[in-house]
């Protein structure tokens, strides 16, 4: 789980975004007024305006939900802030940064986008070893991210023997196992079942309860209902 101590070093003291809200130990303690930061972001694709003018505003602790019809932009405006697709003009921060895509950026960002590359031979249980083999802090063991994602019973199955929902959920519970403290998602309940949908419902409520920060494309109404829920022009939606 996100830790006080992480998230008041999230953001460096000297940046506009911060604000010192006291002093611990000596140091002065700066949390971030907002993880992302969007201003004025206009995104043309093949010379077409996907999104124009977008201005959103996330602080910690959020869980928001982009919402909007096919080919409206949710995902573009997911890249955009995981630092995956160039700007045609605007300001995205993400932690008071533009994203980048490096080492620095990823320790704290956990994106979910499209199916992840399974490794052949690699069994579900596996992948998450994996996944808990290159962090040194996971914010769950690979037992309980099994438990919780319901693939106890399929632990020793290879990714692509499972079914497109377990898939998702395996792909979910590696996201979710891995330090960070905001997550990206696009579409999180392709695939999963509606049980499980109130049980991902959950989980984001949790992972934001714990400090950390949500941004996610979806079409499920129950999730998006239990968000701030915006459309890719930053309008409430
Ligand atoms: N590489 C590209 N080149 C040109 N246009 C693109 C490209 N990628 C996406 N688009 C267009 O940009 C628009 C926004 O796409 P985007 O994937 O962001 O929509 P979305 O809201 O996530 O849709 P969905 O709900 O179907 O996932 C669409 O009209 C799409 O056709």
């Amino acid at each position: 789980m996100p830790r006080d101590h992480d998230r008041d070093h999230d953001c460096d003291r000297g940046h506009d975004h911060g604000r010192a809200v006291g002093v611990r130990n000596g140091y002065a303690r700066t949390v971030c007024a907002s993880i992302v930061s969007v201003a004025d972001l206009t995104v043309e694709l093949g010379g077409n305006p996907v999104l124009r003018g977008m201005a959103l505003t996330v602080s910690p602790g959020e869980v928001v939900a982009v919402v909007g019809p096919n080919g409206s932009g949710k995902s573009t405006l997911l890249r955009c802030l995981a630092g995956l697709q160039p700007v045609t003009s605007g300001v995205v921060r993400v932690f008071g940064e533009p994203p980048a895509d490096d080492s620095a950026f990823w320790r704290r960002v956990a994106l979910l986008n499209e199916e992840p590359a399974w490794y052949p031979g690699l069994t579900a249980r596996e992948h998450l070893e994996l996944m808990g083999a290159v962090h040194a802090e996971t914010r769950m063991t690979v037992e309980a991210a099994l438990e919780v994602f319901a693939l106890v019973e399929r632990a020793d199955a290879a990714p692509l023997n499972l079914s497109t929902g377990q898939r998702q959920r395996l792909a979910l519970a590696s996201t979710l196992l891995r330090p960070s403290t905001l997550l990206l998602l696009d579409e999180p309940e392709r695939g999963l079942d509606t049980g499980f949908r109130g049980r991902l419902g959950d989980l984001l409520g949790d992972y934001a309860s714990a400090g950390g920060t949500v941004v996610m494309a979806t079409h499920d109404d129950r999730l998006a209902a239990r968000a701030r829920q915006i459309s890719p022009s930053g309008v409430a939606a």
